[in-house]
């Protein structure tokens, strides 16, 4: 038989701690190259915190992680990014008082330059449909653009997985529906594979190829969303909530 290839993104019994309240509890979780993952969990699961770990913006208590067959432990968050693990984190870091080209020229020219650069920023514009914006202000754009921003400038750099915590927290159903699409799209002609914490359950489903559910730091079940969502455990910890 074949062996198993070996998983984009593994970590293996991860644990943080804060003071007495344990929010990340022994986690090994993977990812596949090319995977379209949701972390899904009530508030105060430990997604964001796990998504930290992940990105190098906390350190474990223990536990280790892998990426692209290396261990990353102790890496820094700029030398994680470099080793293609992006990310888009729920504060916007667009620059505000640059335009919307700006802000893709500074997020592109760390891979290319030259012509080069400037083919990329038009592909760019048009895969995030923010060519009608290009010289509009990121400050003027509206809250689903200036998302769309922040997600074309963490792929600049053509990661193999990308991370985002809550991409659709307060966009209308239109603009949530056109994320999705644009994610998929990018995730089916790039390959870059997704890890995206989202509430959105309409979303999740239209997004995610397997979930992963977290309650109390620790995954409480995986699988494809339709048997997670009729799995009693995931019913009582969301307590009613249309899951
Ligand atoms: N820096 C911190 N110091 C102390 N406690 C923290 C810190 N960050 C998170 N926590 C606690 O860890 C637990 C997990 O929080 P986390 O933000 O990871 O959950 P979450 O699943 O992302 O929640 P939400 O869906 O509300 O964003 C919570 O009890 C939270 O209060």
């Amino acid at each position: 038989m074949a062996a198993e290839p070996e998983p984009l993104l593994a970590t293996d019994a991860l644990r943080k701690e804060f003071g007495g309240l344990t929010a990340t509890d022994d986690v090994s979780l993977t990812v596949s190259p090319g995977e379209r993952r949701c972390l899904i969990g009530p508030n105060g699961a430990g997604k964001s915190t796990l998504l930290s770990l992940i990105t190098g913006q906390l350190d474990p208590n223990a536990g280790s992680i892998r990426f692209a067959g290396e261990a990353i432990d102790g890496l820094s968050p700029h030398e994680r990014i470099d080793r293609g693990l992006s990310v888009k984190f729920q504060v916007p870091s667009v620059y505000g008082e640059f335009s919307t080209r700006e802000n893709l020229r500074l997020a592109l020219q760390r891979r290319v330059s030259g012509e080069e650069l400037e083919d990329a920023i038009v592909d760019s514009l048009s895969r995030f449909d923010l060519a009608d914006e290009e010289y509009v202000e990121a400050n003027a754009l509206s809250h689903g653009q200036k998302q769309r921003l922040e997600i074309a400038m963490a792929s600049a750099l053509d990661p193999a997985l990308l991370l985002l915590d809550e991409p659709v927290a307060g966009l209308s159903v239109e603009e949530t529906q056109r994320i999705a699409d644009l994610l998929i799209d990018l995730n089916e002609s790039v390959g870059v594979a997704l890890l995206v914490i989202e509430h959105d359950m309409k979303f999740v489903r239209a997004l995610a190829e397997r979930v992963t559910v977290l309650h109390q730091g620790s995954i409480l079940i995986e699988g494809e969303m339709e048997n997670v969502a009729d799995d009693p455990a995931v019913r009582n910890v969301y307590l009613g909530e249309e899951v």
